[in-house]
């Protein structure tokens, strides 16, 4: 883990003439760590997501600082950053292949030919686990399962090689065993590539199996950020405690050491 990726000071977002969806974030984002966001339905975690992003509606109002030490360079919407939503239909063309989609990520960002982008959106669909990544590639999105839908919106997610990657309920909408997969392939491929994470996630439990740091929104604030041993094990806030609470194999002691190890 080196240095400091991505500085949030004071940021502050309201949307229109409604109260505040983000008030004074101050947060480090760490470069090449796995960051879970965490917290209950209108907390601010998308909002957040969206203004890393720079994806917050023309009508917002933002105060406050984001700060890209680890970039570089002011950050390129497309290009720095990789999506994945709850919903992979949101951000996937169904008229065209699944290749013809991951391919144009990869030509459009990274300047291939066509006939590399398609080699390259092969091996990606080899990376993320597709069966039969040859034959996925002439494949509709409407052909697949969920857990499948969601391995081609990660694999074009990271098609541009983006620094910054943003899981935002990627895996909610999936069954228990399926999410535990789509987790562990996340997991696997910003580790090989050194991709920073954040992982979006009202689901606590889901988190601390894998990440290294969490971070918990509530009411538009941010009230507790650290390793996730000591958030699980020693929270120093009563919603964080609720929060562990709730899930009760988090609270024992032999899976604390197990998220932590
Ligand atoms: N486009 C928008 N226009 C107006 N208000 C919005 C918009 N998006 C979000 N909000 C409001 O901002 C607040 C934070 O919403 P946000 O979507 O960031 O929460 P969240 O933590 O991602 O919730 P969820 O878990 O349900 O996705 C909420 O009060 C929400 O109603
Ligand atoms: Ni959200």
């Amino acid at each position: 883990m080196s240095g400091i990726f991505c500085s949030l000071k004071q940021l502050s977002v309201t949307y229109g003439r409604g109260a505040g969806a983000l008030d004074c974030i101050d947060l480090d984002i760490l470069t090449g760590e796995r960051l879970a966001i965490i917290g209950e339905s209108g907390s601010g975690k998308s909002t957040l997501a969206r203004a890393l992003a720079g994806l917050l509606p023309e009508r917002a109002k933002v105060s406050g600082e984001i700060l890209w030490p680890g970039l570089g360079h002011p950050p390129r919407p497309g290009r720095d950053f990789g999506f994945v939503f709850q919903d992979p239909g949101s951000s996937l063309n169904p008229v065209l292949t699944i290749g013809e989609q991951i391919a144009e990520g990869a030509r459009r960002h990274l300047g291939l030919s066509w006939k590399q982008a398609y080699a390259r959106a092969e091996e990606l669909l080899g990376r993320v686990r597709m069966p039969q990544p040859d034959k996925a590639m002439r494949a509709f999105f409407h052909q697949l399962s969920g857990g499948q839908r969601q391995r081609v919106a990660i694999a074009a997610a990271i098609a541009a090689k983006p620094a910054l990657l943003i899981a935002d309920e990627a895996t909610s909408a999936l069954d228990v065993v399926v999410q535990a997969e789509i987790v562990r392939l996340l997991d696997g491929l910003v580790r090989e590539d050194g991709t920073t994470l954040l992982f979006i996630t009202h689901d606590i439990a889901l988190a601390s199996g894998f990440v290294d740091r969490i971070a918990v929104f509530q009411n538009s604030r941010l009230v507790e950020a650290g390793p996730v041993r000591s958030v699980i094990s020693a929270p120093e806030n009563d919603y964080t405690a609720a929060l562990i609470a709730s899930h009760r194999d988090l609270a024992t002691p032999p899976l604390v050491a197990e998220a932590a190890s």
